[in-house]
């Protein structure tokens, strides 16, 4: 039983409005904050409409809205990222009291999270990183949720997301108590780079579709035949895949044929600007996190920078004039179509595991170095619906046996899978064929590419970089270790224990035949 009825609601946006009127369904009283008075009407008036009647108020300034609010008190933020979250804090915490909670539901910085909770902390207030998934639609059916922060707030406040949240097909909500400090936002934040790594892949293999020749509704039929069965199984971005590839334009006339309206894919440009308006962080923080703590993540990194060149839309037609046309994609002349398509369904799974697989490194670098004590049961169920990612093969047969039990993060490697292992080497010869005639074709598949050298690179025992370690070693006398005694560096990469003088040391004179300043 939830103790908490009724609750305020700061930020009353797409997520915030579908997240309020998600309370209110559950007959929590929600006390409304917005900037705009027209945002607040507009969810009151949706409200009304679904007959939660009276269970929605607007306030106008943080007095009445805190007055409102059976104690200890519970505040929902879902507003954008940054400095608006420690000015809301900061205009609140006059009206708050000891053991009041506030849940920050948007996609906020793990450090702003920590900030705000190290400013709580002698107040007794709690502060609650909670990351939401599964967009508007979800924040109003009922999303993934994703808490971390201090216990007893969270033990406090768990009975109530339990009801809210998404289900998976068992009827267990997706939310759990991930970790300590900023963990929620953490894994939110990793959820959000695997999201773009799965995108990344899925748009590539709908470029080579299209270029293939089939139709845009083809393409739909052929992700709805993904998402059914197979390795691509259930996988929440390939099945809103199918459905978009299907929808035409409402039209204006209505005796007009439905079938000859525009399908809106077709009117689509290809540019997402997300990460240049600064309206979410996520991809880029956590790419800027898989590089600051060392760990390969090749698919999300060149997932992101595709986003990036696809943004810079002037500029790419600018360089297309200049170089003339460039490199454009062939159109594809495959002779056994049916084929070519499961190796690229094949293709595509491998580089949605890379995804996952880097972002759970991501996230055991992150709790070793933070010393969150993640919860990993708890994310695997979190990602069992209502997210995003969400993938039910994956989940049954690659998560579930490595998180359920909760491992230590030193085990988390989903490349220490045996069924991974299974599964990419079966899929991996497919990619190969899709890489090698995208290469010879000029097709655009940076994240199916990155995810074929992530698996060589990070399962290889023979890479190249015995000659960069040579060359390291040559002009920055930076050491190196020889084949045979670098077993003890296994668990913690070290500096190496030889150098060698590749080259003996001369003077500026024996170099260039003259003394110094002449
Ligand atoms: N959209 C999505 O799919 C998802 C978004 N998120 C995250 O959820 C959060 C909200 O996103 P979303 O709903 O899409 O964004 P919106 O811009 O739709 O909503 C944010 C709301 O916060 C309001 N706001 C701004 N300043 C204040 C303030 N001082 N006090 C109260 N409200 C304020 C904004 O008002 P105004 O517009 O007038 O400034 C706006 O109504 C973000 O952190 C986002 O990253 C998480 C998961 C999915
Ligand atoms: O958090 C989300 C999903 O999980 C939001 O949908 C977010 O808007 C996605 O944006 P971006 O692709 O820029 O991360």
């Amino acid at each position: 039983m939830s103790k908490f009825t009724s609750i305020a609601m700061i930020g009353c946006g797409s997520m915030g409005g579908g997240m309020a009127l998600l309370f209110a369904e559950d007959g929590v009283h929600v006390n409304l904050s917005d900037p705009s008075e027209e945002t607040m009407d507009a969810v009151i008036e949706k409200a009304e409409k679904a007959g939660y009647n009276g269970k929605l108020k607007k306030h106008k300034d943080y007095k009445s809205l805190c007055k409102s609010l059976s104690e200890p008190r519970l505040l929902v933020f879902s507003l954008p990222h940054g400095g608006v979250g420690d000015k809301v804090l900061e205009g609140l915490m006059p009206e708050l009291s000891k053991g009041d909670i506030i849940l920050d539901c948007g996609n906020e910085h793990f450090a702003n999270t920590e900030r705000r909770q190290n400013k709580c902390k002698d107040t007794g207030i709690r502060y609650i990183g909670c990351g939401v998934s599964g967009g508007y639609q979800a924040a109003r059916a009922g999303p993934s949720m994703c808490p971390g922060g201090d216990e007893s707030g969270l033990k406090e406040v768990l009975p109530l997301l339990q009801k809210v949240a998404a289900k998976d097909k068992e009827g267990k909500p997706c939310v759990g108590i991930v970790g300590k400090g900023g963990a929620g936002h953490y894994v939110k934040m990793v959820h959000n780079g695997i999201e773009h790594g799965m995108m990344s892949a899925i748009c590539e293999a709908w470029g080579i579709m299209r270029k293939m020749g089939l139709k845009y509704e083809e393409i739909g039929d052929v992700f709805e035949e993904w998402n059914s069965s197979g390795e691509l199984q259930g996988t929440f971005l390939v099945s809103i895949g199918a459905d978009l590839s299907h929808k035409r334009e409402p039209g204006t006339d209505s005796n007009s044929d439905p079938q000859q309206r525009p399908l809106v894919i077709s009117e689509v440009l290809d540019k997402v600007v997300q990460d240049l308006t600064g309206e979410e962080g996520t991809g880029i923080w956590s790419n800027t996190e898989a590089i600051e703590l060392h760990v390969p993540a090749f698919t999300l990194n060149v997932a992101h920078a595709l986003r990036l060149a696809s943004a810079y839309r002037g500029d790419r037609e600018r360089a297309n004039k200049t170089f003339d046309g460039a490199f454009p994609p062939s159109e594809l002349d495959i002779k056994d179509r049916k084929a070519f398509i499961e190796d690229l369904r094949k293709a595509t799974y491998v580089a949605c595991l890379a995804s996952y697989t880097q972002g759970m490194n991501i996230i055991a670098r992150a709790d070793q170095e933070h010393k969150w004590s993640i919860d990993y049961s708890q994310v695997w169920q979190i990602w069992r619906a209502g997210c995003i990612i969400q993938a039910d093969y994956i989940s049954d047969n690659i998560l579930a046996p490595v998180l359920k039990n909760n491992p230590s993060s030193d085990d988390l490697n989903l490349n220490f899978s045996s069924v991974v292992a299974k599964d990419i080497k079966n899929s991996f010869p497919a990619l190969r064929r899709i890489i090698a005639k995208s290469v010879e074709t000029d097709q655009v598949v940076p994240a199916l590419s990155a995810s074929l050298e992530y698996f060589k690179i990070s399962t290889g025992t023979d890479l190249p970089t015995s000659f960069y370690e040579a060359e390291l070693d040559y002009f920055g006398s930076h050491m190196f270790d020889k084949k045979g005694d670098n077993d003890s560096n296994v668990k913690k990469p070290m500096e190496g224990k030889h150098h060698f003088e590749w080259k003996p040391v001369t003077s500026q004179k024996e170099t260039y035949g003259k003394p110094p300043g002449v």
